[in-house]
């Protein structure tokens, strides 16, 4: 397996993750617990602009847990209580005078289940923007079609959908509605949108049309995506997490962070041991 994910990373990953861009996330000793139980811990990584960040490792290990600590979305968890520091551009994400409403519009989020509201595909998109809170001016009108049509273009839906807006979000295929979410999280130009699985309810074809659209809405956004494939990993991301989970002297599990690098150097030429193993398929 390890010679096939070879194959799949593309150069260009190589040659952009030696450019570093600027940092948007910065994690210094991150934990989360939940109910009392350490679920994940000491992650210390820096997220660089404009990139893909891949987060990959064995079921249970908190890489899901991380990715929504990066727009608050453990807030919403019942019991979680996040520690260490989540620094975005420079700020902590978790000070108090930061509104997490705020930073949900800024740091946008696709879930594994496509998850469309029963509208019309047009008031999917336009949800955001009719309700923005962000400060911006609420759209309406001749403004308001011509977001929504930058952003199912900018999600590669257009062409599909557009003699038929007033349909609903829910008659679309899979991979089309999964597409339709993506149009909604960019609609309000978030600077960031986070991906946890976003292709594991998808057949192949329609994986491939999302993954194609991850990369070119790279060029315009941050994308942190959580993924159980390691291939998808090693052919869309610029750098790669590698997070296990070890259990400690009294039986219980944490999630740790082993090794983060450039995607090409973790598919290649891992430092890690455990990376090595989990790359080659012997374990997880
Ligand atoms: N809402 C929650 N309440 C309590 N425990 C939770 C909650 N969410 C996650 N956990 C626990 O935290 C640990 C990490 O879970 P998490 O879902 O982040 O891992 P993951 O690596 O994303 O797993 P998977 O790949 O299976 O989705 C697990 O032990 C899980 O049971």
């Amino acid at each position: 397996m390890a010679t096939d994910l070879r194959t799949h990373v593309a150069t260009r990953h190589i040659e952009d993750a030696s450019v570093p861009r600027p940092v948007v996330f910065s994690l210094d000793g991150l934990e989360v617990a939940y109910g009392g139980h350490r679920a994940v811990r000491d992650v210390s990584m820096d997220i660089h602009e404009r990139e893909i960040t891949a987060m990959i490792g064995p079921s249970g290990c908190g890489k899901s847990t991380v990715l929504r600590c990066l727009n608050r979305m453990n807030d919403l968890v019942p019991g979680a209580r996040v520690s260490g520091r989540v620094g975005y551009r420079g700020q902590n994400l978790y000070a108090p005078d930061i509104d997490p409403t705020e930073v949900r519009r800024r740091i946008g989020m696709v879930f594994q289940k496509p998850n469309p509201f029963p509208k019309s595909i047009y008031d999917n998109v336009a949800y955001g923007l009719r309700f923005d809170t962000g400060g911006n001016a609420r759209l309406r009108g001749s403004a308001l079609d011509d977001r929504v049509e930058e952003a199912l273009t900018g999600a590669a839906l257009w062409d599909e959908v557009k003699d038929k807006l007033k349909s609903s979000g829910l008659a679309l295929s899979g991979g089309q509605q999964q597409r339709l979410c993506i149009a909604r999280a960019i609609a309000v130009r978030p600077d960031v949108v986070l991906m946890d699985e976003p292709c594991s309810a998808l057949d192949p074809i329609a994986t491939a049309r999302i993954e194609d659209l991850m990369m070119k809405l790279a060029n315009e956004f941050t994308i942190v995506i959580v993924t159980h494939n390691m291939q998808q990993a090693a052919r869309v991301s610029h750098r790669t997490a590698f997070f296990t989970a070890d259990t400690d002297s009294e039986g219980e599990r944490h999630g740790r962070l082993v090794e983060y690098d450039a995607t090409e150097q973790i598919f290649n030429r891992p430092a890690d041991r455990r990376t090595e193993d989990y790359i080659s398929g012997r374990f997880g």
